[in-house]
């Protein structure tokens, strides 16, 4: 079975220019591994108004429980300005011991070596007591509304049950080995839109610059702590992304700015209970007439966008365990269990089963000149084919 060296396999996917929503051939390249394996290989195109579709991939070795997921995408961010790149974006050209590419780590790396663990389990041992799955998305880059979230509930129609799910994204932040994400802190939007009167700048008394109540709000959204973190997620934070106002004269006063907002927040918050911390927040700021004397408390409207994501946190020592113990026979380190970072598709995944998430170094993830060292590869490949064996040992009671 060639399919053994993650390199190869690396440098197959990376040369299919697969930016979101684009295929690109990175699907069709994995299907040319898996089915040979004895993979059953489905593919599933998702809709949705307003987004384009997209292609993903649900492939099935063995039809018995207990069932082990592996979960990744094949899409990737655009490459950026090409000429910029030591290497061409899509050449997986290998120099100085390191394969460059888009996808090198995020994540085409990790499903390269999780397909060689597996390969290398299934020579060594026979196949697994069980089943193992892959489930491939190719819009976890872009909207994530056609990727895995569909993919999951097509193939839970289909009676596709799991026990546990690895997803295989960059989570260490310097050294492979360092760092398991065992959940993830939820992610809202919002855009606040602050109204005001339009006038001539020269009469600022005719009119009512909305301007000049932004500090005050924005104070009240970046100013003060959410919360101070606790022993499972780091502290809740708010950052404001934009300022618009929409205006393109210098002498004219606006009579409205928008500013538009993310917070990453942990368990200590739902979705609603922020929602409501912050409208209060902006209702108290609203009233702070330091730089608007003599006007009245300035009026605002909040608008939350897109879908938020949930906080998770997976309680599952079994799995993290036997993820940790394979790291530590592979590398020596003991790996953190961390919730630190952005969100991922384990958000979707937790609503189907228990689910931890380990991969490559991700230090040049989504940076001109990605690239990820040979010997990462090789040593990732081992960590999961050492993680297979511990986690089916474990799963039928050897
Ligand atoms: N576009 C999607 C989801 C965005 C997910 C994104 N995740 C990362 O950047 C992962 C980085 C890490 O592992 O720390 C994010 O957190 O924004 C959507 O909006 O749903
Ligand atoms: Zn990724
Ligand atoms: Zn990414």
């Amino acid at each position: 079975m060639t399919v053994r060296n993650p390199v190869s396999n690396l440098q197959t996917l990376i040369r299919c220019p697969s930016v979101t929503p684009e295929e690109g051939g990175a699907l069709d390249a994995l299907e040319a591994m898996l089915s040979p394996m004895g993979f059953h290989v489905q593919r599933m195109v998702a809709k949705d108004e307003n987004t384009p579709d997209v292609e993903n991939l649900y492939a099935r070795f063995g039809s018995d429980g207990p069932h082990l997921m592996f979960a990744g995408h094949t899409d990737v961010v655009p490459t950026g300005d090409d000429a910029l790149w030591s290497h061409p974006p899509f050449s997986a050209d290998i120099d100085n011991g390191r394969v460059f590419g888009r996808g090198a780590v995020d994540m085409k790396g990790g499903i390269a070596c999780f397909i060689a663990a597996l390969a290398r389990h299934i020579e060594e041992n026979g196949p697994p007591p069980g089943s193992v799955s892959l489930l491939i998305t190719g819009d976890e880059e872009g909207p994530s509304i056609n990727g895995t979230d569909k993919l999951l509930k097509w193939a839970d129609e289909r009676g596709e049950r799991w026990d546990a799910a690895l997803v295989g994204e960059p989570t260490n932040p310097d050294v492979l080995g360092e760092m398991i994400k065992v959940g993830r802190r939820g992610s809202l939007s919002g855009r606040i839109t602050i109204r005001g009167t339009q006038g001539h700048v020269a009469y600022p008394d005719r009119a009512d610059n909305p301007l000049r109540a932004l500090p005050a709000m924005l104070q009240s959204l970046m100013g003060k702590a959410y919360d101070n973190g606790n022993d499972r997620f780091p502290p809740s934070n708010l950052e404001v992304t934009s300022v618009d106002t929409g205006n393109s004269a210098t002498n004219v006063i606006p009579d409205h700015v928008s500013a538009v907002f993310n917070i990453r927040f942990n368990d200590s918050w739902t979705t609603e209970t922020l929602q409501n911390e912050i409208v209060s927040r902006l209702q108290r700021a609203a009233q702070d007439l330091s730089l608007r004397s003599g006007k009245q408390a300035a009026t605002f409207d909040i608008e939350w966008l897109g879908r938020p994501s949930p906080v998770f946190l997976t309680r599952n020592d079994a799995l993290a365990g036997s993820l940790s113990e394979a790291i530590e026979a592979v590398t020596g380190k003991m790996p953190s269990l961390s919730t630190t970072g952005g969100t991922s598709d384990a958000r979707f995944i937790k609503d189907y089963c228990p689910v931890v998430e380990f991969g490559l170094v991700g230090q040049t993830m989504h940076k001109i000149d990605e690239h990820v060292p040979v010997s990462d590869l090789e040593t990732l490949t081992v960590i999961y084919q050492n993680f297979i064996g511990r986690w089916f040992a474990r799963a039928v009671g050897r």
